[in-house]
């Protein structure tokens, strides 16, 4: 086979980039966003449904499959593809930023982090070196490396502390991974707010020649623009022949701006955790469905759509169901939700490929402000 893992760049315009990383369980087209998978699932949806809306790719979350069902079992049960039924790649974080947001008595150190489980307070330490052990139990096909992100604002010290923790723990981790044809691991851009660090952890992450890159420490809490200032920074600095990865990002409007700015990757829990809430993404701007003004409207969300859940189910029900907190309202809009951000994509994709990205950006954005919708 050629080689297994090879990321492709088909077009560029400005600074966003058309391309495809071709593995052995599949291509993912980028500009990708990527579909959270929490516990094994994408919430409230089935892998079918995820597949149907353009996902070529998912995310797996180390953090909550090491606590339950255990990395191990996961690994006898014949790996988390075969556990969730999703043959296609898939993405697994490393499991330290959840650690930091979701354990109790957490403590980090050069050697790694050690936490209390949120569920049963257990005791585990993690590693650089057994969150790739972890990774690779999951049979993951890209996996991240373990990093420190530090919320902004932050004082310099203490961006550039955990920057250099974060690089030595890339090269912990590098060599954990190894060789794994047909497998990645992405090293993990720290830096903060601070030109210079992003300049040297990104220069520092080039010299190891790993497959990926991954722009961390943003969308913590930053303004939008010094999260976009940060891209403008550290994108140059990367290979240009690898992907970019933008985590945790974000919003439509974050998406559009991050890949003018040449991000390839996203992944966010907005589209499914806004939709568990009763909150619908459209091509004329978010609806928020709990409101009592959509009682009456038999309206679809999008009668254009080609995911069902916009396209026949009116917002009279829509609301009933989520203000009746039945389950298959989130499910609906949580499809709605994933449905309307890979056709972001694929319009996104479209528009770099005929050179119109710009004008495409622009017509999308003025379709949100459309007003009542
Ligand atoms: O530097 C980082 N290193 C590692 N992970 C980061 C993440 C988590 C990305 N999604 C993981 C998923 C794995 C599977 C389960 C769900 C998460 C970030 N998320 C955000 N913003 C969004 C944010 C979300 C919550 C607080 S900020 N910035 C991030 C920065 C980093």
């Amino acid at each position: 086979m050629s080689e297994p893992f090879r990321f492709q760049l088909q077009a560029k315009d400005g600074a966003a980039r058309l391309g495809a990383i071709t593995m052995p369980r599949g291509t993912i087209r980028t500009p990708a966003f990527m579909p959270v998978g929490t516990a094994a699932t994408v919430k409230t949806l089935t892998m079918d449904q995820v597949r149907g809306t353009g996902a070529d790719i998912i995310l797996g979350n180390t953090y909550h499959l090491m606590l339950r069902p255990g990395a191990e079992r996961v690994a006898r049960l014949g790996g988390l593809h075969e556990f969730a039924r999703w043959p296609h790649p898939i993405l697994t974080d490393s499991g330290g930023f959840q650690v930091m947001s979701l354990a109790t008595l957490r403590k980090l150190d050069e050697k790694g982090v050690t936490f209390r489980s949120h569920i049963d307070g257990a005791k585990y330490e993690m590693s650089p070196e057994r969150s790739i052990e972890i990774q690779g139990l999951l049979d993951s096909d890209i996996q991240m490396q373990l990093d420190e992100c530090v919320a902004l604002p932050a004082a310099y010290a203490e961006v550039e502390r955990a920057m250099e923790l974060s690089l030595r723990w890339a090269e912990r981790c590098r060599i954990a991974f190894g060789d794994q044809p047909g497998r990645a691991m992405f090293g993990i851009v720290q830096g903060g707010a601070e030109p210079a660090l992003r300049e040297r952890s990104a220069l520092v992450l080039k010299a190891m020649d790993l497959k990926g890159y991954a722009v961390g420490g943003l969308a913590v809490g930053e303004p939008q623009q010094v999260m976009l200032d940060m891209l403008e920074v550290t994108c140059p600095l990367l290979p240009a022949e690898k992907p970019r990865y933008l985590m945790g990002v974000g919003t439509p409007d974050d998406i559009l701006k991050s890949v003018a700015r040449g991000i390839d990757m996203f992944d966010c829990v907005m589209p499914t955790r806004a939709g568990r809430h009763g909150l619908a993404f459209t091509r004329r701007g978010r609806v928020n469905l709990r409101n009592a003004r959509h009682a009456d409207d038999h309206r679809p969300l999008d009668e254009e759509s080609d995911c069902p859940a916009a396209r026949d189910y009116s917002r009279a029900y829509l609301h009933h169901l989520i203000r009746a907190q039945e389950s298959l309202g989130a499910m609906l809009l949580s499809w709605n939700n994933i449905a309307y951000y890979q056709n972001l994509m694929q319009g996104i994709r479209d528009a770099i490929g005929s050179g119109t990205f710009v004008s495409h950006a622009e017509k999308i954005s003025a379709s949100w402000a459309q007003g009542d919708i």
